[in-house]
């Protein structure tokens, strides 16, 4: 390439039989070539291409002209692939071969590995003989010789994979995961995740598009976005961590039901969904949570978290000013808003929760850094009044807006279910005697005592009582969030694929 003035390298290349100029410019490291063919008529560009460096998988050259070599005017390079500094080398695969519709495997062979050989990636594949196998294995691995971990498979594999790494720093660090007030160590080795599960939410919510090659790019540009996890404790035990749902009521027992229908893919939760809004179950219970005053935004925000989230970043640097003022501990002493009542779904949401399924979302405003959770309690209501509230999950109108909805934006919370209220006066009740699933003082008078599961990230965790903590950007994922497209030259238009 000839160095012009100016900081900018011009050279000619080859597309097909066409010749054209391309260009490099230092500042801020843009490459730019104008396609051979006069540009299509409606394209805003006129037929420009423009890639940041830094997004470029590899460079390979296809034939060098001999006479040139032997001149010593070229040099014939090792293939160069690490553009920036961040970019992953050595990279561990866990692929759960049953997720979603069993293309795990599949799709990691044909659509993942190339990419990574092309990108001199090197890794280590581990094909999951059972659940678990992937974060015992986080125990015993030498983790710290990777750049990263990278599973493949749906949310409930990804969850798999957090808590391996999470427990393992933790126990690296001598942490001790069941005390709820102890600050945890945060996760430099990032996840990526390759999608190939049922709802993929935890995919779509922070790249925008569920598509494993789209997914395999951010990993080999070695991507970052931060993301909070929810620590779940009851009784001074720890029980898991959540990153997306974790949902009591509907959403707990969609899942309990349509872990026995696995068999059916994809399909069960449709099943299962329509089964769960038909029985139309409540449950009685006490929520109370600390509203989060140290956040920027609110749930009713009409903005969304997009690629480097103004609301994420000054949240962060809020957390940061009073850590150094020694003020981090002050939330234990924040007042805490007690709500009673019977409730269809307790829904708490670290991230949006869109998916195909729902593009916006179960909370569209919530935050993927923030160091909060949207908390969206659903009171009892007529069946249709529901269904109502279930297809704004679909357009564009706003699900909150109903008076039996109601949505905080919270750093802690707890629930109890009325049967474990009870069950614990009448501990000191000696006396009294329980008649199963119903109201011990009126047994004829069928009030629901009946307790739900809680769905959290998909899998299934059954405590009438839980205590939450949300954990400012705990993890780190190979992903930057979803983009706003407004130069229509970098990115293919018609969706968030990066151009390879
Ligand atoms: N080899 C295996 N055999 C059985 N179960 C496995 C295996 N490997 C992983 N698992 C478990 O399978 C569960 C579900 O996997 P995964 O999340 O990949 O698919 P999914 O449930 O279809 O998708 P989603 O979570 O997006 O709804 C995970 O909780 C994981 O622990
Ligand atoms: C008449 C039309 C009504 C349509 C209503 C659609 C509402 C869809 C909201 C979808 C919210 C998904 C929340 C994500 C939860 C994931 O952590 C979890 C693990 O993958 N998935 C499920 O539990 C699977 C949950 C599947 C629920 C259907
Ligand atoms: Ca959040």
């Amino acid at each position: 390439m000839e160095q012009p003035p100016g900081g900018r390298l011009v050279s000619s290349l080859l597309l097909g039989p066409r010749g054209c100029e391309v260009t490099l410019e230092r500042e801020p490291g843009l490459l730019r070539w104008r396609d051979p063919q006069p540009p299509r008529r409606g394209r805003s560009s006129g037929g420009e291409n423009v890639v940041p460096a830094s997004e470029i998988i590899a460079v390979e050259e296809t034939e060098i002209d001999k006479k040139q070599c032997d001149s010593g005017k070229w040099q014939k390079m090792s293939k160069p692939h690490a553009f920036t500094e961040s970019r992953p080398k050595q990279l561990l695969v866990y692929i759960n071969p049953y997720g979603g519709k069993r293309q795990g495997k599949r799709i990691y062979e044909q659509k993942v590995a190339p990419l990574f050989h092309l990108a001199s990636i090197s890794t280590d594949v581990v094909i999951t003989e059972h659940a678990n196998h992937a974060k015992d294995n986080l125990f015993e691995v030498n983790i710290y010789k990777y750049d990263g971990i990278v599973c493949v498979g749906g949310d409930g594999m990804f969850s798999e994979v957090m808590h391996g790494l999470i427990g393992r720093i933790q126990k690296d660090s001598g942490i001790d995961q069941n005390n709820p007030k102890t600050p945890l160590a945060q996760c430099s080795i990032r996840i990526g995740i390759i999608p190939a599960g049922s709802t993929d939410c935890i995919c779509y919510a922070t790249v925008g598009i569920v598509d494993p090659e789209t997914s395999a790019l951010h990993i080999i540009v070695g991507d970052c976005q931060p993301l909070d996890v929810s620590s779940i404790h009851h009784n001074n035990t720890f029980l898991k961590y959540s990153v997306s749902l974790l949902g009591y009521g509907f959403y707990g027992d969609i899942l309990r039901d349509s872990e026995k229908k696995r068999w059916m893919g994809p399909a069960r939760y449709d099943f299962s969904g329509f089964k769960t809004f038909l029985s139309h179950q409540y449950y009685e219970g006490t929520v109370s949570f600390q509203p989060a005053k140290g956040t920027v935004g609110s749930p009713r925000d009409k903005e969304s978290c997009r690629t480097g989230c103004r609301i994420c970043r000054q949240t962060k640097q809020l957390e940061e000013q009073q850590k150094n003022y020694g003020l981090e501990h002050k939330e234990v002493e924040d007042e805490w808003k007690v709500i009673k009542g019977k409730f269809l779904a307790i829904n708490a949401v670290n991230m949006s929760c869109a998916c195909p399924r729902s593009p916006k979302g179960l909370s569209p405003a919530a935050h993927l850094a923030d160091g909060s959770a949207d908390l969206i309690l659903v009171r009892k209501c007529s069946r249709f009044n529901f269904l109502r509230y279930l297809v704004r999950h679909t357009n564009q109108d706003d699900q909150f807006d109903f008076p039996f909805v109601d949505v905080y934006r919270v750093k802690r919370f707890q629930f109890m279910s009325k049967q474990l209220e009870d069950n614990e006066s009448d501990i000191k009740d000696v006396g009294k005697k329980r008649f199963g699933q119903f109201c011990s003082d009126h047994p004829a008078c069928c009030c629901n005592l009946a307790n739900s599961t809680w769905n959290c990230d998909g899998e299934t965790l059954d405590s009438s009582a839980v205590e939450v903590k949300v954990r400012c950007q705990l993890v780190k994922l190979f992903a930057r969030g979803i983009e706003n497209y407004k130069d229509e030259t970098a990115y293919n238009s018609s969706s968030n694929e990066l151009l390879s």
